[in-house]
C-alpha cells in the first residue's frame, strides 16, 4: 500500500476531537487564494491580514451565519510548518463547535478533510522536514517514556539529527577525497591526497562507531521499562512486589503456586515511571494453566528492562528451574535469609543458579536486605570474584544476622529512601538495617540513567540502516589499503553515501512512508 494523496486544500482539527477542551485549533492548508477562498468566512478583506500574527475575528459559514469568535494566524508559504499556505483557527473547543466549523469549510467545496499525518506529509514533500525528523515527530507524539520523548526531540531538530547530517557531510568529504585521488593526485601530490583520504576515513570511523553504540542499546526494554520479579514458587516474589507498592496488592501465601498469572502495577522511582511485574512461580509443571502462566513469565523476563531473580536461600540445593540459566539477572535476592542457618558460602550457593550482576540477601516478608556481592560485567574490579567467607560475614550480617533471634528487629517506619537511618531508639538501639527495596531502587535508577546517557536509538529503521552502514564501512576501511583500483573505492563510497542519505530520509522508500503516516493522527 502506498500513501496516496493529492494537492487539494485540506482541513483538520489539530487538537483532537475526542474531548471538549477550552480551545481547539483547526488548520487549513494548501489553499492558494486566501482572499477569495477564505475571506468570505470572516466577511473581511484578508489581503490586509498580517502574517504570523494572532488576529481576533468573527467566523461565519458560507451562508453568513455566525459561527464563533476565533483567533486566526496566517503562515504564508513557503514559510510555514509544511511550506504551504496555512491558516490556523483557534476556536472554542467544544467538539460540536469544532466539527461544525470544519464542516463549514468542507461544505464550501474548497477543502477536504485531511488524512492522517497529511500536513506533515506535505512538510516532507516540500522538504521542510526529512524522513528522520518525521520519525522523530512520531516518537515524540507517541512516546510513553521520557526517554522516547527525548529521542523524538533529538531527532526532530536536535543532536541526533545533527549526527546523521554530520555523517552525511563526512561521506561527501570522503567522496571528494577519493575524487582528488582520481583526478588531481598529481597536482596535490600523492602523499597529500592519501592523507586527505586517511583523515576522511578515520573521521567517519569515529562517528559511525558512536552511532553504532547508540543503536546497540537494548531498545525494546526502554520503550516501557519493566521490572520483572521471578523465581520458583514461594520464593517471596509477591512479598517483594507488595513491599514496592507499600500495600498488599498481590496475594501472598505459603501455598506454592499462589500467583498463577502475572500482575503489574506502575510505580514511581525517582522521576521515572516503571512497570513492576509479579510473575507466576517458575517450576516444571503438568498443569496446563500454570504452564501458560510460566510461559508468560518467561516472555516478560526476556523483554524486561530490569530482571530480578528471587531464591529462597534455604532451598538453593533444591533449586531446579534451569530453563532460565542463560539469562543474566540484574539482581539475585536470597530470600528467607532470616531463617538461614547453613554455611554461608556464596560460591557454592551461586553454582546451582543462573548468573546475576548483583547479589542480595533479604527477608522479603519484612524488607530488610543487604548487598552481598557485585560481579559480572559492570562490577568494579575490587568487589568482583568471590568474597572470603569472613569478609562476607561482616559485609552481610549485622542486625539481621546471627544475633537476630535474640536481638530486637527495628521497626521499619523510620527507614528513609536511602536506607540505613537511625531507628526510633536512637540512643540505645542498633542502626536501622537497609531496606531491600531502597537498595534495588538505587540500582534500577542507576541502570536507567546509564542507558539514558548512552543516547539510545530505538527506531528500528534507524538501527537497521546504522548497523548496515557500520558493517559495510568497517569492511571498507579495513580493505582500503589493499584496494588499488580507485574506481572500486569510489563506487563503495557512493553506496555508503546513499545509505546515509536513506538514514536521513533524503531518499525514502514508499512503504516506509505508508508505515509512518498511518501511525499519525488526523490534524498532524
Ligand atoms: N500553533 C502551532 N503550534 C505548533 C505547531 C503549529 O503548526 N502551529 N507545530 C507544528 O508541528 C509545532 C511547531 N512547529 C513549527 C515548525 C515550523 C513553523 C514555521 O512557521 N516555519 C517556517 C518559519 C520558520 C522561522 O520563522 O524560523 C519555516 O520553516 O519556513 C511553525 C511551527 C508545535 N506547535
Ligand atoms: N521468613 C520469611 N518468610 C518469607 C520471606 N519472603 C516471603 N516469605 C513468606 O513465604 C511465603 C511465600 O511468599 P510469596 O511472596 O507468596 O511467594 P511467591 O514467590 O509470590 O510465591 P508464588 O506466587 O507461589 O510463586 C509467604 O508465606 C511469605 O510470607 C522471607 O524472606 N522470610
Ligand atoms: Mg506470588
Amino acid at each position: 500500500m502506498i500513501y496516496q494523496t493529492d494537492d487539494q486544500p485540506i482541513v483538520a482539527c489539530s487538537t483532537g476531537l475526542s474531548e471538549n477542551t477550552a480551545i481547539g485549533v483547526i488548520r487549513l492548508s494548501g489553499f492558494t487564494d486566501l482572499v477569495g477562498s477564505i475571506g468570505p468566512f470572516f466577511k473581511k478583506d484578508l489581503s490586509k491580514l498580517e502574517i504570523r500574527k494572532a488576529t481576533f475575528v468573527n467566523l461565519y459559514d458560507i451562508d453568513g451565519n455566525f459561527l464563533d469568535e476565533v483567533v486566526i494566524t496566517y503562515f504564508k508559504g513557503p514559510n510555514s510548518y509544511n511550506g504551504e499556505n496555512i491558516l490556523e483557527i483557534a476556536a472554542h473547543g467544544n467538539t460540536l463547535n469544532l466539527k461544525r466549523i470544519m464542516n463549514a469549510f468542507i461544505n464550501s467545496g474548497n477543502f477536504r478533510l485531511a488524512k492522517n499525518g497529511e500536513f506533515t506529509y506535505r512538510a516532507l514533500k516540500n522538504k521542510k522536514l526529512s524522513l528522520a525528523q518525521v520519525e522523530g515527530l512520531d516518537a515524540l507524539l507517541n512516546a510513553s517514556s521520557s526517554l522516547m520523548l527525548d529521542e523524538g526531540l533529538k531527532l526532530l531538530n536536535g543532536s541526533l539529527y545533527q549526527k546523521y547530517t554530520d555523517l552525511y557531510d563526512k561521506f561527501l568529504k570522503l567522496k571528494a577525497a577519493v575524487e582528488i585521488n582520481i583526478d588531481f593526485a598529481e597536482d596535490v601530490g600523492e602523499e597529500q591526497s592519501q592523507k586527505l583520504l586517511d583523515e576522511a576515513v578515520s573521521d567517519i570511523s569515529t562517528h559511525i562507531s558512536s552511532l553504532h553504540r547508540s543503536a546497540s542499546v537494548n531498545a525494546k526494554s526502554l520503550m516501557s521499562p519493566d521490572i520483572v520479579l521471578c523465581g520458583e514458587p514461594n520464593a517471596g516474589k509477591s512479598s517483594l512486589f507488595n513491599l514496592f507498592l507499600d500495600e498488599s496488592r498481590s496475594i501472598v501465601s505459603d501455598i506454592a503456586g499462589t500467583t498463577r498469572d502475572y500482575i503489574s502495577e506502575y510505580i514511581s522511582l525517582g522521576n521515572e515511571t516503571f512497570k513492576l511485574v509479579d510473575t507466576a512461580g517458575l517450576r516444571n509443571t503438568t498443569d496446563v494453566i500454570e504452564e501458560e502462566g510460566i510461559k508468560r513469565s518467561r516472555n516478560l523476563i526476556d523483554n524486561a528492562f530490569y530482571k530480578i531473580l528471587l531464591v529462597n536461600i534455604n532451598e538453593v540445593e533444591k533449586y531446579q528451574y534451569h530453563d532460565i540459566n542463560e539469562t543474566l539477572f540484574d539482581a539475585l535476592i536470597f530470600t528467607h535469609f532470616d531463617e538461614f542457618e547453613g554455611d554461608l558460602n556464596l560460591d557454592t550457593l551461586k553454582s546451582n543458579l543462573p548468573k546475576a550482576i548483583k547479589y542480595y540477601s533479604a527477608d522479603t516478608s519484612k524488607g530488610e536486605g543487604r548487598l552481598v556481592e557485585i560481579s559480572g560485567p559492570i562490577g568494579p574490579k575490587t568487589t568482583s570474584g568471590s568474597i572470603e567467607p569472613k569478609e562476607l560475614e561482616e559485609f552481610n550480617l549485622g542486625p539481621m544476622g546471627a544475633n537476630q533471634k535474640n536481638g530486637p528487629i527495628e521497626p521499619q517506619d523510620n527507614t528513609g529512601p536511602t536506607g540505613a537511618k537511625v531507628g526510633k531508639n536512637q540512643k540505645t538501639g542498633p542502626i536501622e538495617p537497609p531496606h531491600i527495596t531502597d537498595l534495588i531502587t538505587q540500582d534500577i535508577l542507576s541502570k536507567y540513567t546509564k542507558l539514558r546517557n548512552s543516547d539510545p536509538i530505538s527506531i528500528e529503521r534507524h538501527r537497521i540502516v546504522i548497523n548496515d552502514i557500520y558493517s559495510k564501512f568497517s569492511e571498507f576501511s579495513s580493505n582500503i589499503k589493499y584496494l588499488d583500483d580507485i574506481a572500486i573505492i569510489s563506487s563503495e563510497v557512493s553506496i555508503l553515501e546513499k545509505k546515509t542519505a536513506e538514514l536521513i530520509g533524503i531518499i525514502s522508500p514508499d512503504d516506509t512512508l505508508t508505515h509512518i503516516f498511518t501511525n499519525f493522527c488526523i490534524g498532524k
